[in-house]
């Protein structure tokens, strides 16, 4: 299950697909691209007896979503988001490349994350100070950019100067955008 269409995520998808028959890709409708399964906010995804809800949270893509377990109450375990590259632990995904957007994603995190019940554990797909996991609440609190207001949140994120991956200009290869697809399908 893909949070967004950028190569560090999608990547791993056919590699999964081949070592794993019968696994179904999973992306959001919005990103435009391909898999066995397109989704949108609202979506459930069933695994057993677990279910994912799927929240739109674009902002550092336009398809970017957060996945979301249920509400746990015949569960032995917390509430989980699994929120990719949109909320990291003390942080935030970058907005500076295609289909990115501060305003968005303030949005975003403000009304489909900070929303969710405080005790929700949050699990993003990158972390760069060292932690694994965090909470809702713990971010409503601590998170350094998402706290401020939207205009000096948007002031932050124009001023980060991450440099700029040598790679993101360059075309992914028909076949790795294939590995988001049933490759039993295509042989
Ligand atoms: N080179 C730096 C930053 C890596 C980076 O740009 N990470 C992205 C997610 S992968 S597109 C991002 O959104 N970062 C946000 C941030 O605040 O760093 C490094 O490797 O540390």
């Amino acid at each position: 299950m893909n949070t967004h269409v950028h190569a560090d995520h999608i990547t791993g998808t056919g590699l999964i697909k081949d070592m794993v028959p019968g696994v179904k890709s999973v992306i959001s409708k919005a990103s435009h691209s391909k898999a066995d399964l397109l989704i949108e906010a609202g979506d459930k995804i069933c695994l057993g007896s677990l279910f994912l809800e799927v929240r739109a949270t674009p902002g550092h893509t336009l398809g970017c979503v957060t996945y979301v377990t249920g509400d746990g109450l015949d569960q032995p375990y917390p509430r989980m988001a699994f929120t990719g590259d949109t909320l990291l632990i003390r942080g935030c995904g970058r907005t500076d490349f295609q289909g990115g957007s501060s305003s968005q994603l303030y949005q975003s995190v403000h009304s489909q994350i900070f929303t969710l019940p405080k005790d929700t554990l949050v699990y993003p797909a990158h972390d760069y100070k060292g932690f694994t996991v965090s909470t809702v609440g713990e971010e409503m609190l601590y998170n350094p950019r998402l706290t401020k207001d939207e205009e000096t949140f948007k002031s932050i994120m124009e001023n980060l100067n991450l440099p700029y991956p040598k790679m993101i200009d360059v075309a992914v290869p028909a076949n790795m955008v294939c590995g988001l697809q049933d490759r039993a399908a295509k042989a």
